[in-house]
């Protein structure tokens, strides 16, 4: 019996029951692509996802990669993290539907706006540490948080979407062996020195990530990919004044907690939702 006639997924054709319109991104063997309900006429995300056809070919998702995607879709439910609706299966993909999110990725709202003010990024980061809280009480590292992969709901009181756990995966004992590689710009220095990867991994990208949205430079970005490791392992970054000139201490020491080459001593989700720079935040928003 092939994958196919035995996997849990709907077999009816998506054109069935949505209306498949604009492509509005691609990743790894995938597409998204806008699409809307026949029945209730809501728009949703679908991400066609083309399956491996044989086992020697180099294209195409594994099926244990899809399935865990999808399992790990099925195990979270926060505001800030993409929902999964439904899911079909057909000879040549895996459909999931999404909750669609219209206002683009947080890596084109800082490329348009150059620098954020530390409240509009304190805004952004605060989120990210919310969606990331819930994946991490249940030992769900992300493993390729990047701007790219932040979306958000609009351009004015923006809620951040997580999305993209094509190489999430569940952490076992506080750490995993798994051999990857996420994003250059973004990856932690045990993911170059081929170290476990842990919970801890998200939070390196977290202060890589804080540094971009208030200066729009990449602290370890290098002329090619292995200047960008050999920064990434020297910790060797920097707060330039040019740059960060009217950047708070406290903004500065939340990064210097994440940008920790000891997994160990790296600052966690928890230690960051507790920092008062982040605090500031939450400050703000019980008061209005
Ligand atoms: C759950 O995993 C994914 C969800 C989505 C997703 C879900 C809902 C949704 N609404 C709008 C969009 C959207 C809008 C613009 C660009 C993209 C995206 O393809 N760019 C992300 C690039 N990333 C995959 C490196 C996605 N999306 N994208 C995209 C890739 C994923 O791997």
């Amino acid at each position: 019996m092939s994958d196919t006639e035995s996997s849990p997924y709907r077999h009816e054709p998506v054109e069935d029951w949505y209306i498949v319109g604009e492509e509005i991104g691609s990743g790894h063997f995938a597409v998204v692509k806008k699409v809307v309900c026949k029945r209730s006429g809501t728009e949703f995300a679908a991400k066609f996802i083309r399956k491996k056809r044989a086992s020697t070919s180099r294209r195409g998702a594994r099926r244990e990669d899809i399935e865990r995607e999808i399992s790990i879709l099925q195990e979270l439910n926060h505001v800030n993290i993409i929902k999964l609706y439904d899911i079909f299966e057909d000879k040549q993909d895996v459909t999931l539907i999404l909750e669609l999110v219209s206002g683009g990725e947080l890596f084109d709202f800082i490329a348009e706006r150059d620098v954020l003010h530390e409240s509009e990024a304190t805004a952004f980061i605060a989120q990210v540490l919310e969606g990331l809280a819930h994946m991490h009480l249940k030992n769900i590292a992300h493993l390729d948080l990047k701007p790219e992969n932040i979306l958000l709901t609009n351009r004015a009181q923006a809620v951040i979407k997580l999305i993209d756990f094509g190489i999430s995966r569940k952490i076992e004992d506080g750490k995993n062996e798994i051999q990857m590689l996420g994003t250059p710009e973004f990856v932690a220095p045990e993911v170059i020195a081929y170290e476990p990867l842990g919970l801890y991994t998200d939070m390196w990208a977290v202060g890589v990530i804080t540094y971009i949205l208030l200066s729009g430079c990449s602290p370890f970005l290098g002329d090619n990919k292995q200047e960008t490791f050999a920064n990434i392992c020297a910790v060797d970054f920097s707060f330039d004044d040019e740059f960060f000139g009217n950047t708070s201490d406290l903004a500065k020491d939340f990064i210097r907690g994440l940008l920790v080459k000891h997994p160990g001593r790296r600052a966690s989700v928890t230690d960051c939702l507790s920092h008062p720079w982040i605090k500031l935040f939450f400050d703000e928003r019980e008061r209005l």
